[in-house]
């Protein structure tokens, strides 16, 4: 960059574009003539050109709120999460970058450029502020949730040492600790930790990448992504009106989900209060804490286990996704049913093991996506489950589950976890806020 050539970083968001003449949003193209740019650049573009132009425009979710979007949001189909280490130990650089990502995202989840005109707009000798591949997309209901991990307080797993570099230590919530080791895990470094993530999702994964690639753009010299992973296929259901999808055991995942409506049981299991904080740490307060699972599914050997045990093994039918011993996938699992002396629900079963009833009445919100990258070089996929859940108390909720479950869950011969991190994700945003602010004020 030379000294002539402004860095986009520092670009007011603000500004009128400078070039008019291009000038165009991402949502103007769905229209008119950017249509015809987009179909023009073939044939994977003219599928999301045209099922962007039968859709309504308002694919738009609410960037701010009570609490941020993509956690109670109906689980749209595609996921890119990133995770950043944070490079600078300058709390002035951290804040600005915060400022000018909560601006980018806001726009994006609009379905906008990061800046007006970003793209093509600032001039010929000007590298573009927003690079240009979501262009005419639309929102595709892209949410974009922010976390902050043990990390970017001082010592964490990643960093032992590591010093309170942006003086924030004593407003690290006692709820965000790294998560112990479980049992039959196989965590590598390179997938897990983190300072700062950004969950993005969207119903078109270009959508979901572009935010995710000019959020790490915008972040040079401040944060680096230390690992991300893209996800196809929700492994949940969030609200009541969505149909139950499918795993890659292709077994229905997420029937006995949290979801939206369930308003009570989320202000007891997800939503942080005030009152599990010191004052210090009540910037939390609506917030919640995010734990991501890379677990890698052997999926070779599950295909050759025969439909019986594959069943007896989730605890449900593979057709309806009923509880062993009943019709519905709705209906309550019921424990105590037995054929002779032998539990249908076996005792080893990962819904047996995972349910309230089983872990002292404790409940997460599920909202994983299923991965493929590829093969792993032996001839077998490298596929599984991004596992994301969101609790009030990771010590108290998803750690006593996990253990249950590495402890005796049947479905582990099956799975090798290979990435684990936690983030807290802080509460939504008021008008004008930005990212941290309520931590870093
Ligand atoms: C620690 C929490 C959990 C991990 C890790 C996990 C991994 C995992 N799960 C499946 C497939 C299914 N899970 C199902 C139910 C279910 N799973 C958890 C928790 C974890 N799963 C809970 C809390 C529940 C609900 C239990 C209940 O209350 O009944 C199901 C059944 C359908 C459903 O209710 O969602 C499936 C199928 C895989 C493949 C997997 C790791 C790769
Ligand atoms: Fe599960």
């Amino acid at each position: 960059m030379n000294d002539r050539t402004p860095d986009p970083r520092d670009i007011d968001t603000d500004a009128p574009p400078r070039s008019p003449r291009r000038g165009f949003s991402r949502r103007a193209v769905i229209g008119g003539a950017g249509a015809g740019l987009v179909v023009a650049a073939g044939g994977v573009a003219l599928g999301r050109a045209s099922a962007s132009s039968q859709s309504p425009p308002a694919q738009v979710v609410e960037f701010r709120g009570e609490h941020q979007a993509g956690i109670t949001t109906a689980a749209q189909d595609r996921l890119h999460f990133a995770s950043f280490d944070v490079v600078t130990d300058s709390r002035d650089d951290l804040i600005a970058m915060l400022r000018r990502w909560t601006s980018a995202a806001e726009r994006m989840t609009r379905g906008e450029e990061t800046v007006d005109d970003g793209a093509t707009g600032l001039g010929d000798y000007t590298p573009p502020a927003d690079t240009g591949e979501a262009l005419g997309l639309g929102a595709a209901n892209l949410t974009l949730t922010i976390g902050f991990g043990p990390g970017l307080f001082g010592p964490s797993a990643a960093d032992p040492d590591r010093p309170d570099r942006f003086g924030i230590g004593d407003r690290k919530p006692a709820a965000l600790q790294d998560l112990p080791g479980f049992a039959a895990e196989k965590i590598e470094p390179a997938r897990s930790y983190g300072d700062i993530c950004i969950q993005a999702c969207a119903d078109d994964p270009q959508v979901a990448v572009h935010a995710i690639r000019n959020l790490a753009r915008m972040a040079f010299g401040v944060a680096a992504v230390r690992w991300s992973q893209l996800g196809f296929g929700r492994t949940s259901s969030t609200t009541q009106s969505q149909s139950t999808p499918r795993n890659l055991f292709g077994f229905k995942d997420g029937t006995n989900n949290l979801r939206a409506e369930d308003t009570e049981l989320l202000d007891r299991w997800v939503w942080v209060g005030a009152e599990d904080n010191p004052p210090a740490a009540h910037w939390m307060t609506g917030g919640t804490y995010l734990v991501a699972r890379r677990i890698r599914m052997d999926i070779e050997p599950w295909d050759r286990a025969h439909l019986l045990e594959q069943e007896q093994i989730i605890g449900r039918t593979k057709a309806a996704g009923a509880p062993l011993g009943q019709t519905d996938e709705f209906d309550t699992p019921d424990f105590a049913v037995t054929s002779g002396r032998t539990p249908v629900i076996p005792r080893d079963a990962h819904i047996r093991l995972a349910h309230p009833d089983n872990l002292g009445g404790v409940r997460i919100l599920r909202r994983g996506y299923n991965f493929t990258d590829g093969s792993d070089g032996f001839g077998h996929l490298d596929a599984g489950l991004f596992f994301i859940a969101f609790n009030r108390d990771t010590g108290r909720q998803f750690v006593p589950m996990q253990h249950a479950l590495s402890r005796k869950d049947a479905m582990t011969e099956y799975l090798i976890p290979n990435g684990s991190s936690v983030f807290a994700i802080p509460p939504g945003l008021g008008p004008d806020e930005w990212w941290g602010q309520r931590l870093f004020d």
